[in-house]
């Protein structure tokens, strides 16, 4: 097995890792990110499937997201913006269809007053409570420990109101049921967009792609990062040292000053961590999971919806199938539709036959945009929580109660240990442009760390009285 000497070594070769990565190579430290996949990117990931290019994973970026879209700049890499002319669908839970402008969903006036009063608290909250340290806040205990469907049915008695609220938030967003997490993690994830009323702006959240697809940012990174970027070598264990840390990975060991780990907190424990993490730790990470979303992509010969004035945009909040958006590729003669099956309709697709799956996937998508609907050339279904690797999908958050038990210790680094996903990130949480800033902004602390050591010592990096200083 090859062993290695760098100053810093990041677990995982996704956008946050390899952010990380670029910049700490560009203050000069040496790096070498390791990588379970033969690929990199992690939850971000084009492939062609039957001849059409799809994008399993992350892709959309809004206006507000500028460290990405920087950076998207920065690399030479083009956007352009997601279809979205015509009208939208939306199917009430009586089933009844209704084809709107604008967006507010055509629901009764009362129905729509309610949804307005309540997306008014919840911006008021996000305003007031912020993406930053929401543990802090002095409600944090309070609204920590009230699921967002208890909190919901204390709020408002319109339960077509409080379907429309919690699909944004838990089958929309977090990928989970409302009874699983609680108010200050669902206002976490408004605040982190800068608003619910953001959250629940299609046309602003899913604003733009990158042309070619989102793993084009890592590909760019990890083609500049060339041979520091090692793949298929699942890190097994990081051993604290007198020097700092070593990873020993399935082909390589890296002994390095830093580690960053930059995987989702769900698969912290994949890691044999020696000496064992503090009990903080130990505890903190049992109470992150990931959400769980089948994103369905359906490619047809043109884009049908179009001729019929129709957008694509479709909400369904009690079909299996939730969002149907127009996915169609930059300068595509086909047309795609990408579509969401979230937390327990999810089980409950995975529960049947992959055949049966997508009939009454398809049956869904009828539903809202007519017959045409259920014969796609291409057909395929992301499935992020078989990946070994990622073990659901979009991302993590807390259970009821945890972050404002944990919240605050969440980035604390252990010894030489570091921590940085878009999972853990304040802007841009549980999203692309998130994990960017957290890999920039762990870079950003090791190398003020690493600067802080060198002056205190003269400058002499292999003396013991650093290492002991960094573990
Ligand atoms: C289906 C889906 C749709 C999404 N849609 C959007 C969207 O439209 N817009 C948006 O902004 N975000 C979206 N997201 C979320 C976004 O993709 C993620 O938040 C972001 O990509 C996470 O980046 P990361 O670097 O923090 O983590 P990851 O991308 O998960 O990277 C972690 C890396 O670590 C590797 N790894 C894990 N364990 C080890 C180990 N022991 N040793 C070595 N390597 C390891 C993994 O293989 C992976 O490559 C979506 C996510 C999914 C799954």
């Amino acid at each position: 097995m090859e062993t290695i000497e760098r100053d810093v070594v990041i677990v995982g070769a996704g956008t946050a890792g390899l952010n990380a990565a670029r910049d700490l190579r560009a203050a000069g430290l040496s790096v070498a990110v390791l990588e379970a996949r033969d690929r990199v990117g992690g939850r971000t990931w084009t492939k062609t499937i039957d001849g059409a290019m799809l994008e399993i994973g992350g892709q959309w970026i809004s206006p507000d997201q500028t460290a990405l879209k920087e950076l998207v700049a920065e690399l030479g890499l083009e956007m352009f913006s997601r279809y979205r002319d015509g009208k939208s669908v939306y199917v009430a839970p009586d089933g009844t269809r209704s084809v709107y402008d604008g967006d507010m969903f055509p629901v009764s006036a009362r129905t729509g007053a309610e949804m307005q009063r309540m997306i008014g608290i919840l911006d008021g909250l996000a305003e007031e409570i912020g993406a930053s340290e929401p543990w802090a806040h002095p409600r944090a205990r309070e609204l920590d420990t009230i699921s967002l469907r208890e909190w919901m049915s204390q709020t408002s008695d319109d339960q077509e109101a409080c379907a429309n609220i919690g699909h944004f938030l838990a089958g929309g967003m977090l990928t989970k049921p409302s009874h699983a997490f609680s108010v200050l993690q669902a206002v976490l994830m408004a605040a982190s967009a800068g608003s619910f009323s953001n959250l629940v702006d299609e046309d602003l959240l899913l604003d733009k792609r990158v042309v070619g697809g989102m793993q084009n940012v890592s590909l760019a990174i990890a083609a500049q990062l060339g041979e520091d970027v090692v793949l298929d070598s699942p890190v097994r264990a990081l051993n604290r040292t007198d020097g700092g840390v070593t990873a020993v990975a399935d082909h390589v060991t890296v002994n390095a000053r830093y580690a960053v780990m930059a995987v989702p907190p769900n698969l912290y424990s994949r890691v044999s961590f020696n000496p064992p993490l503090p009990r903080l730790q130990h505890q903190m990470h049992q109470h992150q999971s990931l959400g769980l979303v089948i994103k369905v992509h359906a490619v047809y010969e043109t884009p049908f919806w179009r001729e019929e004035g129709l957008s694509g945009t479709c909400f369904s909040p009690n079909l299996l199938v939730q969002e149907i958006y127009d996915n169609t590729n930059h300068g595509d003669t086909r047309g795609t539709l990408v579509a969401f099956v979230p937390d327990e309709k999810a089980d409950a697709a995975f529960e049947l036959g992959a055949g049966e799956r997508r009939r009454v996937v398809l049956a869904d998508f009828a539903t809202s945009l007519g017959a045409k609907a259920l014969e796609p050339v291409v057909y395929y279904e992301s499935d992020w929580g078989s990946e070994e690797w990622t073990r659901g999908a979009y991302a993590a958050s807390y259970d009821l109660g945890g972050l404002h038990r944990y919240g605050a210790h969440q980035l604390t680094p252990v010894g030489p240990i570091y921590w940085a996903s878009s999972d853990l990130a304040a802007e841009g949480y549980q999203h692309v442009d998130g994990a960017v800033r957290i890999g920039r902004a762990t870079a950003a602390k090791i190398v003020a760390r690493d600067a802080d050591l060198r002056g205190v010592l003269g400058g002499n990096e292999n003396s013991p009285a650093l290492a002991r200083a960094q573990s």
